[in-house]
């Protein structure tokens, strides 16, 4: 090479920044696998707290060992290391994070910590991330790891309110169409609303925390969503008329096994993708082994739902009474007042009829429980993670939305894309019966279709010449556009 030839530019390097809590983590963590696969560099902003749990739970410094230019750093999330971190809870955590880490991340910028930054994906739940790249001059993205069927339904929050379609009336109201979500009109009732739609004034924390947040998006340099075209084209066009730059690359964990396929060597194939911020007790795949095709319900609420003993009383009841086999994740903290360790007084029955048909762990590996054969449908709060994991592996779900946009992903679910059915707001063990029964028999014929023909498409998505699989390729083709703006 001669002297006069400009230097060989490193690649461009990008700080990941997701919300603290265990489904943004996992979403941002296959990212930032992907992004290290296309040659990036890349910084990876966790919590303390989730990082200890990471680096207990999984081998996440063997899965990233392999790209040299990934890091992670850390930051703290501004709680006691005691705090719960559940649902109950989350308005503390967002306040924290507002209030004591994002304070910490501008000082981390500034004095240089990350070194050259050349762009930002931060979560779009944490929309004043822009303001601070914009005062230093960083590119910054967006990453939501929601829907954009319910990233829709928030950013449509000052129209609903317009239309005096939020507050929500009454409890009549609950099942009138609401008319101010474009794209929408014919099948969201107010009961599908976000769950903070549901206060009793516009002034509410939780329903001005997602509407604002929300609402900086368009902002950004670009919307990155952890969907594919073919669920969600028609929401889409919508967010695009506010958002033009949006970038859809989902199923992320899918995408990213067919990323990781086309590049297999033994380094890369060797650690699993586990993001767990639990012990993931792999017991259940031993017994799932032992279980015939398709005849398991899997029952899990995800990292956050926290439900009262009555209700999961009823859940036990509607699944013992409903013959079906299942396996049930019941993480330590997911029972409201319940102290670690403290035993439960259960009906003779429910000990009865689970040692029989049921086994219970605190945490499994979802996405190898949806692909086993053994498991036939998923009772699910409807969590955007969950609801992908089943997408992909064509397993039709029960939804029980838990709160925020899983009431709109439940309605999806059931009425647009017909992958399952819906019993939120509803905890009755008759209930419980009668979905498992509609799901897995009644109209199991109907499910096994639909949600086959999904499956389909969403893998289709994230191979090469699918949706998702190009729009990633452009992603990074205008991160590294984007790079060369970066002052050196
Ligand atoms: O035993 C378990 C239970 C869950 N998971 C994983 O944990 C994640 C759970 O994510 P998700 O289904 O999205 O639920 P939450 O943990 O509740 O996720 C939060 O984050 C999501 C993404 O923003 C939102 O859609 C939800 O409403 C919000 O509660 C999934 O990847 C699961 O595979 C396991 O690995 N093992
Ligand atoms: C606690 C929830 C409020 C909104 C957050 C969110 C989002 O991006 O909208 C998804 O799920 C939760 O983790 C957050």
């Amino acid at each position: 090479m001669s002297n006069m030839e400009p230097p060989h530019p490193l690649p461009p390097h990008v700080l990941i920044f997701p919300l603290p809590c265990q489904g943004h983590v996992n979403s941002m963590l296959n990212l930032a696998q992907l992004l290290s696969l296309a040659g990036l560099h890349v910084t990876f902003l966790n919590s303390d707290h989730n990082h200890d749990l990471l680096v207990r739970y999984t081998d996440i410094q063997a899965r990233f060992a392999c790209y040299p230019g990934f890091r992670f750093t850390t930051i703290p999330d501004g709680l006691p290391l005691e705090h719960p971190r559940n649902g109950e809870s989350f308005m503390e955590l967002f306040d924290a994070v507002k209030s004591i880490t994002m304070p910490l991340f501008r000082e981390m910028l500034v004095s240089g910590q990350f070194g050259l930054v050349n762009c930002i994906i931060a979560d779009g739940i944490m929309g004043y991330t822009i303001d601070i790249a914009n005062e230093l001059g960083i590119p910054i993205f967006h990453f939501r790891t929601i829907s954009a069927c319910s990233f829709w339904a928030y950013f449509s929050i000052p129209q609903l309110i317009e239309a005096g379609e939020i507050p929500i009336k009454g409890n009549e109201d609950m099942d009138a169409l609401v008319k101010s979500v474009p794209g929408m009109e014919t099948f969201l009732r107010s009961r599908d609303l976000p769950s903070f739609c549901r206060c009793s004034d516009v002034f509410n924390p939780g329903l001005q925390l997602v509407m604002n947040e929300t609402r900086q998006s368009p902002r950004a340099r670009g919307l990155i969503l952890n969907t594919f075209e073919n669920l969600e084209g028609p929401i889409l066009s919508q967010i695009r008329t506010q958002c033009p730059t949006t970038y859809t690359i989902g199923p992320l964990h899918a995408h990213l096994k067919s990323r990781l396929a086309k590049h297999a060597t033994n380094t890369l194939q060797r650690s699993s993708n586990s993001s767990s911020l639990w012990e993931v007790d792999r017991s259940c795949m031993t017994w799932l082994d032992q279980q015939s095709s398709q005849s398991v319900v899997y029952i899990s609420f995800g990292s956050i739902a926290v439900l009262t003993r009555e209700q999961v009383i009823e859940f036990w009841y509607g699944v013992v009474n409903s013959k079906k086999n299942f396996l049930w994740v019941r993480r330590p903290d997911s029972i409201a007042g319940n102290k670690e360790g403290e035993s439960e007084d259960i009906p003779v029955e429910l000990v009865e009829g689970t040692k029989e048909r049921g086994y219970m762990v605190g945490w499994a590996p979802q996405e190898e429980v949806l692909a086993h054969k053994a498991v036939g449908g998923f009772l699910t709060h409807s969590g955007w993670n969950s609801t992908l994991e089943s997408i992909v592996a064509g397993v039709p779900m029960v939804c029980w939305p838990y709160f925020a946009d899983q009431q709109v992903n439940s309605r999806f679910v059931s009425e647009a894309w017909k992958l399952g059915v819906d019993m939120k707001d509803l905890c009755d063990r008759k209930i419980v019966e009668q979905m498992l029964n509609d799901l897995m028999v009644e109209r199991r014929t109907e499910f096994v279709k639909s949600t086959a023909e999904m499956a389909g498409m969403s893998r289709r998505s994230v191979n090469e010449g699918g949706s998702s699989y190009s729009n990633f390729d452009r992603l990074i083709e205008d991160i590294r556009l984007m790079s060369m703006e970066t002052p050196i």
